[in-house]
């Protein structure tokens, strides 16, 4: 069984243009296994596009191109043999406005592990939706209105039922861009709560805004700035002891 200190991710000289906008620039780091890893930095520094070369998200911008070597548990996830769907199914994907298909909340996370395959009938596949519901911390509040639409949720039960239609397809790696930037304070501590139980069977990768949120839920903190991964360790040294005086500015507030 991996443990927290197993690299999960790879990347090797990563390179990201759109167009002639050189947005991400030699990028080289390890993430984790079963670990928090949260990505900071100014507005337009590259976290996002940097989270989306993670489950090739990119290639579905016309004029994104991607340089480089990404590895997921040693494999290339550029490699021709790859299909990006798979691979999305294996690094699921939240977003910063929770986006619930206009469904019913069972028929939102049914619809993956149907797609995929998962289930062998109609039980199985219950099952594998009362699971996900439960991972997603959500089970107690919805487990009376399956058919009801998963639209009608509030925003933070909306963005946990996103969490569970994510997990449902069995990923082993969950990518979260602002997950909690569009919901209240109450919404955002319960889906920080569950990112960290989240963390005992996944590996996670969160770009956020609030350095009081990377402080919190991130065992690992990578600083962006430019397209440049300036800097990248253990979130207390980020905070506390940055080695890099960009670091330094921007968690002092300076830049950003
Ligand atoms: N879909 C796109 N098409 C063209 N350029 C893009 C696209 N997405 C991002 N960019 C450009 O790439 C650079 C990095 O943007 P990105 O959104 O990755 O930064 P970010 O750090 O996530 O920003 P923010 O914190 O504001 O969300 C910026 O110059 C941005 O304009």
């Amino acid at each position: 069984m991996s443990t927290q200190n197993d690299t999960k991710i790879s990347a090797r000289n990563v390179q990201v243009y759109y167009a002639d906008n050189h947005a991400i620039k030699d990028v080289d780091v390890d993430i984790q296994d079963k670990t928090v890893t949260a990505f900071i930095g100014p507005s337009g520094c590259g976290k996002s596009t940097f989270l989306r070369c993670i489950n090739r998200m990119n290639d579905t911008i016309d004029i994104a191109r991607f340089e480089g070597d990404i590895r997921i548990d040693g494999e290339d996830i550029y490699d021709k043999k790859v299909d990006p769907v798979q691979l999305r199914a294996k690094v699921g994907m939240v977003f910063q406005k929770p986006n619930p298909f206009p469904k019913s909340i069972y028929d939102n996370v049914a619809y993956g592990p149907k797609i995929h395959g998962l289930a062998k009938n109609k039980a199985d596949l219950d099952d594998i939706v009362e699971k996900a519901l439960r991972r997603g911390a959500i089970w107690d509040e919805v487990k009376d209105r399956l058919d009801a639409p998963g639209t009608g949720l509030s925003g933070g039960q909306q963005q946990r039922l996103c969490i569970a239609r994510a997990v449902a397809t069995e990923p082993e790696i969950l990518l979260m861009d602002e997950p909690c930037s569009a919901l209240d304070p109450i919404a955002t501590a319960q889906v920080e709560e569950l990112i960290d139980e989240l963390r005992q069977n996944y590996s996670l990768v969160i770009v956020t805004h609030s350095m009081q949120q990377a402080a919190r839920v991130s065992q690992k903190t990578a600083f962006f700035h430019l397209g440049y991964l300036v800097e990248y360790d253990d979130t207390d040294t980020i905070f506390n002891r940055p080695k890099d005086n960009r670091t330094e500015s921007y968690i002092s507030g300076k830049i950003g």
